[in-house]
């Protein structure tokens, strides 16, 4: 099988992880699947990812066998942003968004993404901790880049990808990862559900 000739489902809303499919050549099919995404009491970074990806994978995968739809493999992910043990999901607003800048100015945090892929009774996940350096930002700096709407869809209130590239000093694992699907640990997922690269 080859990524030309066949076509996945993807359990996921956030359109960072629909292109970052689509450099993968990877074809794919939405499905809308909705999980409660709260953190359970001390559950860590990690855990979490992993706990949501494969509920998202399995809400996905109801889905697909209530609509009757053909089996084939379905990807979902989750990420999330940890400094000191303290989890940091999207902001709620404006405030919420400044203490995170606030908290990751002049510092480095984690981003943790985990990848489900769900097949009829098969799942695997794979998880990519990348640690993100920023440099001191001013409250002019933190308020205008909430000012640019960036944060609001975004766990620790901002994107590697966008207007926040300025404030990162240093990442040590994969970009992809920060941006919500790292495509090294996804393709070897795939490859395990029978999809060859490149
Ligand atoms: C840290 C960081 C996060 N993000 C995004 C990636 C994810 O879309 C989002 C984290 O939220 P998630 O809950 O992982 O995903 P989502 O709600 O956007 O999409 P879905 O559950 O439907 O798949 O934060 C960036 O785009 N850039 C970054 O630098």
């Amino acid at each position: 099988m080859t990524t030309s000739d066949t076509h996945i489902y993807l359990a996921s809303g956030s359109p960072r992880r629909r292109e970052l499919l689509q450099q993968l050549g990877v074809a794919f099919e939405r499905i809308h699947a909705d999980i409660d995404e709260s953190v359970l009491p001390g559950e860590e970074a990690i855990a979490y990812t992993e706990r949501l990806a494969a509920a998202k994978a399995a809400a996905g995968w109801a889905v697909v066998q209530s609509c009757g739809l053909p089996s084939r493999p379905l990807l979902s992910a989750d990420t999330t942003v940890v400094q000191d043990g303290e989890i940091f999901g999207k902001p709620v607003d404006a405030a919420d968004a400044a203490r995170m800048l606030r908290a990751f100015s002049g510092r480095s945090h984690q981003v943790v993404t985990s990848v489900a892929i769900r097949q009829d009774d098969k799942l695997s996940v794979a998880t990519c901790v990348t640690e993100v350096s920023f440099r001191p930002l001013s409250d002019a700096d933190i308020e205008r880049y909430i000012a640019s709407g960036e944060p609001f869809d975004k766990a620790g209130a901002y994107g590697i990808q966008g207007h926040a590239a300025v404030f990162v000093s240093r990442i040590d694992g994969s970009f992809t990862g920060v941006m919500g699907l790292p495509l090294f640990e996804t393709a070897a997922l795939l490859a395990e559900f029978g999809f060859t690269f490149p």
